[in-house]
């Protein structure tokens, strides 16, 4: 009765890791592209940053191992944005080839919803008896006169040349990461908050740390900055700010949050429920038209808008529609990080929970420096904080280090398991290693 059992528009994370387990389990599966396969991560957000953020991890390394080594690490920003280039740009081709291999069609352009079962493509109609909605989420723009003389993210990762005077308007995840590779290649970074903290999702002593740190790189930060227009001179852009108070920049980036796909898309014609945060969905992820979905950023949820979370919402749906489950979404514990340099990455209970309930959770810090494993390579900043339940349960986890995402990652199974002492002197970890250094904290 319809072309495709389930259709996915977008093929981000929140569609590709469910719809090529979908297809090869013999469902008819169709996935609607308007741009590059794999969507945001792999193109322009995580893989593309992480490339450009490689030197930087080198240089801080060399710098910290100065005196034992010689010689400076300088970043060629031409050649790293080349090399960024060729690392990404076969990813499209692996990720549609892995969905094709796996039986699902890829329909490349613009898809439109006409109907609860008909998604538009140039004017051809493309039916289904389930869509998904994964359509993302796109940069916010500021409402400021002279916003078009600032730029996003993506047209940040393509400068072939790095602009001298970077002015960054926002202060969380896009413009920390940035900022720190932006400067670790020479440029002159001022970062214009919207408040006076930065990144205000994490541990905010471990944030201070990280923007101590970039204070005397060279960064400037302009706390509850206001910005209120951008205008063209001779000498460069004009950031308008604060009480009547300009600065010259080369290039803007305004990095001040991103938006949900859900205006323009039809989803007025399938009778699908959208508001500013993104589209509403039930337990199941459905939305208020039973056999419409949606997964991934687009949501109107409060789960980190992240990677794993669009894998894990993609996997959940894979599942449901094969028949292998029909209970509702249960979100693990997810972890995130942030990729500056040093990293501050956290999992679970907060140390702000955890103190707010000091009957149930145990508070344990350890200071990075003092592990030996840390000073193999003489770092001399960084922090860790886990947290335990009154059974002895790590629930939590948050550190500031070179390595921090890999620590989190590594203490991840122990939070989300809910794993026993036993249990955890059953895992032997490889040593030295970066997994057997946090582990050795817990146990
Ligand atoms: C600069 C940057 C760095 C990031 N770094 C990290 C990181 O290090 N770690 C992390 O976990 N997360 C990171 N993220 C977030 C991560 O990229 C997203 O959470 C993830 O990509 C969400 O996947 P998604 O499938 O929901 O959306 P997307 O990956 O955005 O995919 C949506 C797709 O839908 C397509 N689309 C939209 N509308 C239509 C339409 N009408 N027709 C056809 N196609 C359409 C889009 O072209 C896009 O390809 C980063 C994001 C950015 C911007
Ligand atoms: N390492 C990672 O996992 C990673 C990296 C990059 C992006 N991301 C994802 O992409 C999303 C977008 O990144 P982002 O950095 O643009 O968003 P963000 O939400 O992390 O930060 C937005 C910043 O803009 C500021 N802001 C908001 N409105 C403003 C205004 N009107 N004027 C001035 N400043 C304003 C906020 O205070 C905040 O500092 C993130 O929330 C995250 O979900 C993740």
């Amino acid at each position: 009765m319809y072309d495709y059992d389930v259709l996915y528009l977008g093929s981000g994370h929140g569609s590709f890791d469910g719809a090529g387990p979908l297809a090869a389990s013999g469902q008819k599966v169709g996935i609607i592209e308007s741009d590059m396969i794999g969507g945001t991560c792999p193109n322009y957000g995580c893989n593309a940053k992480i490339t450009l953020d490689a030197p930087v991890v080198l240089q801080r390394l060399a710098e910290r191992m100065r005196g034992v080594t010689a010689g400076q690490v300088m970043i060629d920003w031409g050649a790293l944005v080349a090399h960024k280039n060729d690392v990404i740009a076969p990813l499209p081709a692996m990720i549609g080839g892995g969905l094709k291999k796996a039986g699902a069609d890829i329909i490349q352009g613009h898809g439109r919803l006409t109907d609860a079962h008909t998604i538009e493509v140039d004017g051809k109609p493309y039916t289904a008896e389930k869509i998904v909605i994964a359509t993302g989420r796109r940069p916010h723009r500021l409402a400021i006169p002279g916003d078009e003389l600032a730029h996003d993210s993506r047209a940040f990762m393509d400068l072939t040349t790095l602009p001298q005077r970077l002015a960054i308007i926002g202060s969380g995840y896009i413009s920390m990461e940035f900022a720190t590779i932006a400067n670790a290649a020479g440029a002159e970074v001022t970062v214009f908050m919207h408040h006076d903290e930065a990144l205000r999702g994490f541990h905010q002593p471990f944030v201070k740390l990280v923007t101590a740190d970039m204070t005397k790189r060279g960064i400037t930060f302009v706390p509850s900055a206001n910005v209120s227009a951008l205008t063209q001179e001779a000498a460069g852009v004009a950031v308008h700010y604060g009480d009547g108070k300009t600065a010259i920049a080369d290039w803007v980036l305004d990095a001040t949050g991103r938006i949900p796909n859900a205006d323009n898309i039809g989803l007025e014609a399938a009778g699908v429920d959208f508001n500013s945060r993104g589209i509403p969905v039930d337990d199941h992820l459905r939305t208020n038209v039973p056999n419409i979905y949606a997964s991934g950023d687009v949501l109107d949820k409060p789960q980190g808008k992240l990677t794993p979370t669009a894998t894990f919402e993609s996997f959940y749906l894979f599942k449901l529609f094969s028949g292998q489950t029909s209970d509702a979404i249960q979100y693990p514990a997810i972890p995130s990080t942030v990729y500056t340099s040093p990293r501050i990455a956290k999992v679970g209970i907060t140390p702000e929970e955890a103190k707010a309930a000091p009957d149930q959770y145990t508070i344990v810090r350890n200071h990075i420096p003092d592990d030996w494993y840390h000073q193999t390579d003489q770092e001399t900043m960084g922090d860790s904080i886990l947290i335990f339940d009154q059974t002895h349960h790590l629930v939590g986890a948050t550190e500031v280090s070179a390595q921090a995402e890999d620590a989190i990652n590594t203490l991840l199974p122990a939070v989300v398991f809910h794993y026993d002492q036993d249990q955890m002197w059953q895992l032997a970890h490889i040593f030295p290693s970066e997994s057997a250094a946090a582990w050795h904290k817990i146990r």
